[in-house]
């Protein structure tokens, strides 16, 4: 197998969103859970993710998981490893996204890394630096409350600043809409001055094409689905890929069916309550959920008062003054970690009592609980949403089917959108 593109993810909704952008711009992708073992059957692929669980763990964690990663694409012909972030740069002042740029770079010799969580497919653009979410600045978004990232900031190149060891630079829209040379060329001159990387503007899809041919010349990106969408067709165009034809369409997994969520995003907690009119929903304790181990078999004990009804939704979603009076009681990253390993328990008791079916929201519950299933892979099936693809389990006997939903991703009636693609 050589690889055309290799990815390392921070999060494993994330991977599986880039995944489904490389795989709808014509790369057979493949996303493996951590580095694979060797011994890993992967199809006949262009592109591999490897989705890591290393957004919100200490820096130097995170660093030696990307390195590991980045070593196994490289060996097997990756002349290029994008870096994939989330779209809303979802990062604390302690890393991870300076830290593991800066690694990946040094690793190799890189000059300075393109930098761009743009993806204007769902409302993230970025302009002089600032990154906007729909109309509105990060800051002034829903992130300014994410449990664990809360994004306070919106000057990107600011933020990149605080978390990196060589100094950040901009490239402007201006410079972007001029096209390659003109990128080449401000990149040529922001090395010289010692930046080690450069946020990049983008607020439409031509620019992260623009962006996508020129990274190519380096070994090492940053960015979310939009450089990822960026670098596929710069790909393509350049005649990289094979084409690869219609692959076959799978076969309906059908079983018992559940969804999971510990978003507590604005569009989740939405989402959560729109399902509410549709099927069983469970609303748990966090605190309880946090404290006390009885509170799984509760869960999973009403779920099977309810099986006979069709899909359930257990969530432990809250907005943000109940998600603040928790973390208050636990600590933030206690209470996250507590909750996304109960919600991964839970889980692991659902697929032991026949789900096959399974729909997560959030990034580090959909970890844990892919996790707690020791899934090594997935093949990438059908669009739910945009940056929400079909997931099938590879390896797995009996099948399984996955949608591991981004917090912010996915329109009002997500879950019963994704349930009908997931026959
Ligand atoms: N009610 C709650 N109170 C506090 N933290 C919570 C609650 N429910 C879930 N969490 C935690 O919030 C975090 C949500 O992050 P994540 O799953 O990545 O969602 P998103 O995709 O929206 O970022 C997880 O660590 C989860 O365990
Ligand atoms: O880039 C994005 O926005 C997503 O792919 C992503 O990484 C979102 O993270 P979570 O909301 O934590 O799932």
């Amino acid at each position: 197998m050589t690889l055309v593109l290799g990815c390392v993810a921070d999060d494993y909704t994330g991977a599986s969103d880039l995944a489904n952008t490389l795989s709808k711009a014509g790369l057979r992708t493949v996303q493996t859970i951590g580095v694979p073992r060797d011994d890993m059957a992967l199809p006949p692929v262009d592109a591999v993710v490897v989705a890591l669980k290393s957004r919100s763990i200490p820096a130097a964690e995170a660093v030696e998981r990307s390195l590991a990663a980045d070593r196994w694409l490289r060996g097997r012909g990756a002349g290029h490893v994008l870096f994939k972030i989330c779209s809303t740069f979802d990062s604390t002042d302690a890393g991870n996204i300076g830290p593991v740029t800066d690694a990946l770079r040094a690793e190799i010799g890189a000059g300075p890394a393109l930098v761009t969580p743009a993806f204007p497919e769902t409302g993230r653009t970025v302009y002089l630096g600032h990154l906007f979410v729909g109309t509105v600045p990060l800051h002034e978004s829903p992130l300014k409350d994410h449990p664990l990232n809360p994004m306070r900031d919106s000057n990107l190149v600011r933020v990149l600043g605080r978390q990196s060891k060589a100094p950040v630079a901009l490239l402007p829209l201006a410079t972007v809409e001029a096209g390659p040379q003109a990128v080449r060329d401000a990149i040529g001159h922001h090395a010289a001055e010692g930046a080690g990387a450069i946020i990049a503007d983008a607020v439409l899809d031509r620019h992260l094409e623009t962006l996508g041919v020129v990274a190519l010349d380096q070994p090492v990106s940053t960015g979310a689905s939009g450089l990822g969408l960026g670098i596929a067709r710069a790909l393509v165009a350049a005649g990289r890929i094979a084409a690869s034809g219609a692959g076959q369409a799978p076969a309906a997994i059908g079983g018992p069916a559940a969804i999971l969520a510990g978003s507590c995003s604005q569009a989740t907690l939405g989402q959560i309550a729109a399902a509410e009119r549709s099927m069983p929903v469970l609303r748990l304790d966090p605190e309880a959920l946090a404290g006390d181990p009885g509170e799984v078999g509760r869960a999973l004990a009403w779920a099977e008062r309810h099986r006979t009804e069709g899909p359930v939704l257990i969530a432990s979603s809250a907005p943000p003054e109940q998600v603040a009076a928790v973390q208050r009681k636990l600590g933030r990253d206690a209470a996250g970690h507590a909750i996304e390993q109960a919600m991964a328990r839970i889980a692991l008791g659902l697929v032991e009592a026949g789900v096959r079916r399974l729909v997560v929201a959030g990034g580090e519950t959909s970890g844990a609980v892919v996790d707690a299933l020791a899934l090594p892979a997935f093949r990438i099936g059908a669009e739910i949403a945009p940056g929400v693809p079909v997931l099938y389990a590879v390896g797995r006997e009996p099948p399984m089917v996955l949608a591991l939903k981004s917090g912010n991703f996915g329109g009002p009636e997500f879950f019963t959108d994704a349930l009908r693609a997931m026959p």
